[in-house]
């Protein structure tokens, strides 16, 4: 291995992480669809590297027609010409081999990024919404942009290089065969040493390129960590504690790093020595002299001092491609790992709901094979009422609410709208009946009028305007310089509290008649909460409300509340019956909701 190939390695394979066995993908399976382009570019490559061959023997095929003028003799000036021409032929050959090969990989690598890229993309139309998280967005930017970048190198360059890196001192080798056998072994030895060396520093790569990536893992890591976290740590005097991890972090990968070099950096370096042109052609000038004193004609050890060279030069950038083959493997499996995530199933004849009840039946549910976070719950919504879903944290209440709108599917039991399962509901036909509010609640990188009518693209300006307005923040919008037009991140900021408006607003347009609701969200900003509570009390009238309540003053007047422990519903009914029956719901009253001084509430549509 080169020292070169052991310098830092791309960023994307930094933060590669272990590729589920299942889910591995050969890079040969990627490139299947370009296989044909690939296959002519190494044709042509082969060609190209042949005709670059063939310079050098004219230069030999040269000397030897135009020797005889050394010693006044007539020379063939025919043939002579005819060498040049050939020479001239080839160099022409061998460019336009060489383009036409470039151009073909190039166009065969957009089409792969454009298909891969299109195939993630399709591909996240259909995982279920559970599995957008907080880590699936760098999931997908490292699958679409660095892991498809890192194929682009193998696609455009390394399969070409490599051919050529093969084809060259075979050819040349085969060549000096004919011509004078010993200069052609001295030739192959330079390239035999390297290629031991480089299987000497080869032991074991594979494990420590592992350990390299993760430790370069780890300090991206501890960097976006330190980065992110310094005000904090800042703010509680341990600015000195983080960067000491951090320094540790890295002094952890200099010490490895260091280990890896002292191991494999010697045989690098000397692989690198031997196969050198200044070792090459010593070793081929001194065997040239000692032929050449021993009767051998000097024409016939000239091919092996010109052509000798091109048989150990190529070592390095087999080494280059072979780390190349490396990462874009490591690239196959993210992209693989992404492509393998499961389908949310579609149904293959969707039912239509009949009417607006959400029926929950004897659900269980887990995320893994773990604990359950959901174990044998019924509920029921009945139309045009609000359902809060109270209890401690991890109950269940936030997996219970994703059930309906399918972000997930139960392992047992079911849950129906308007009498059919969700499972049986057109995924479209379901998020025209049910719309969600929830904490991580995305607004897109587009005009806030898109943004709130992301539901309903064909909505007017006005109908926008009336539902900012009920969601209380239509002046707001229209204090921003570009009022409606103005977009997120680059012409307005707003705030926790309005962002939640303009999602609420976003609910409101889309007019769903069921709607779930993370009440956590609704009050993430104590400045603004009576404005969101007027936005949700819009929000409300006339539809199903299923709300995750965290403060249960504001649930008070809900039609009913499910009291969620241990991923069990464990008590239901209103606020004054279950105070009264003195179990669950009022301890956790006692222990949060009595306290709080109530500005505000969710009305339920029958109180
Ligand atoms: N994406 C996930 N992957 C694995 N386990 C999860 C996931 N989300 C939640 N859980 C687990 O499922 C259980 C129920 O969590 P859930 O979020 O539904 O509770 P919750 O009552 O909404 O909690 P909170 O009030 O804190 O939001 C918990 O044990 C939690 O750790």
């Amino acid at each position: 291995m080169s020292t070169a190939t052991l310098e830092v390695a791309p960023e994307q394979s930094a933060v590669a992480h272990t590729t589920p066995a299942a889910d591995r993908v050969r890079v040969g399976a990627l490139l299947s669809e370009v296989k044909g382009p690939l296959t002519l570019a190494v044709l042509l490559y082969v060609v190209s590297s042949l005709a670059s061959i063939v310079p050098l023997i004219g230069v030999v095929e040269l000397t030897r027609t135009l020797l005889p003028m050394a010693w006044g003799q007539p020379v063939d000036a025919d043939h002579a010409w005819l060498i040049a021409w050939i020479v001239a032929g080839a160099l022409l050959v061998r460019a336009v081999a060489q383009f036409s090969a470039l151009m073909i990989t190039h166009l065969a690598d957009a089409d792969l990024g454009a298909s891969l890229r299109t195939r993630i993309v399709d591909h996240l139309r259909v995982v279920p919404l559970g599995w957008f998280g907080t880590r699936s967005s760098g999931r997908v930017k490292k699958a679409a942009q660095d892991d498809v970048g890192t194929m682009h190198h193998l696609v455009a360059h390394s399969i070409t290089d490599m051919t050529a890196a093969i084809v060259v001192p075979v050819a040349t080798m085969a060549y000096l065969l004919v011509i004078e056998w010993r200069m052609a072994l001295v030739a192959l030895l330079p390239m035999v040493a390297a290629v031991i060396l480089y299987a000497i520093s080869l032991g074991g790569s594979m494990e420590l390129y592992q350990r390299y990536d993760d430790s370069l893992a780890e300090i991206n890591a501890a960097t976006v960590e330190y980065a992110r976290g310094i005000a904090v740590v800042k703010a509680f005097g341990q600015a000195g504690r983080a960067h000491a991890r951090f320094a540790d972090t890295c002094q952890r990968f200099i010490t490895f790093f260091g280990q890896w070099m002292r191991k494999a950096g010697l045989s690098g370096v000397l692989m690198e020595i031997v196969s050198s042109p200044p070792v090459a052609l010593a070793a081929l000038t001194l065997t040239g002299v000692a032929l050449v004193g021993s009767g051998v004609p000097f024409i016939d050890v000239l091919p092996g001092l010109v052509l000798g060279l091109g048989i150990s030069a190529p070592v390095l950038a087999l080494g280059f491609g072979f780390q190349e083959l490396r990462e874009a493997q490591e690239a196959a499996n993210h992209v693989g790992e992404l492509l393998g995530a499961a389908p949310m199933p579609e149904p293959a004849h969707p039912r239509e709901p009949q009417g607006n009840d959400v029926d929950v039946e004897n659900v269980t549910f887990s995320y893994n094979e773990g604990s359950l976070a959901l174990d044998g719950v019924s509920l029921h919504l009945r139309p045009g009422t609000v359902t809060a879903l109270v209890g401690a944290s991890g109950s269940g209440k936030s997996s219970l609410a994703r059930l309906v709108p399918r972000f997930y599917d139960p392992q047992a039991g079911a849950v129906t709208l308007g009498g059919v399962p969700v499972d049986h509901v057109a995924g479209d036909d379901l998020y025209q009946r049910v719309g969600f509010v929830f904490s991580d609640d995305y607004l897109l990188n587009a005009s806030l009028r898109d943004n709130i009518a992301l539901g309903r693209p064909e909505a007017t300006l006005d109908e926008v305007r009336s539902a900012a307005a009920a969601a209380q923040i239509d002046e707001r919008i229209g204090q921003l310089p570009r009022g409606y037009d103005s977009v997120l991140g680059t012409d307005a900021e707003l705030s926790g509290g309005e962002r939640q408006r303009v999602a609420i607003a976003r609910a409101l347009l889309a007019d769903t008649p069921i709607l779930i609701l993370d009440e956590a969200t609704a009050f993430a900003d104590p400045d603004s909460e009576v404005a969101i509570q007027r936005a949700l009390s819009e929000l409300v009238r006339g539809r199903t409300l299923l709300v995750i309540a965290h403060r249960l003053y504001t649930i008070r007047q809900a039609d009913q509340i499910a009291v969620l422990s241990g991923g069990r519903i464990v008590e239901s009914g209103r606020h004054d019956d279950l105070l009264a029956s003195d179990g669950e719901y009022a301890r956790l009253w006692c222990a949060t909701g009595s306290d709080e001084v109530a500005p505000t509430h969710i009305e339920g549509n029958q109180a």
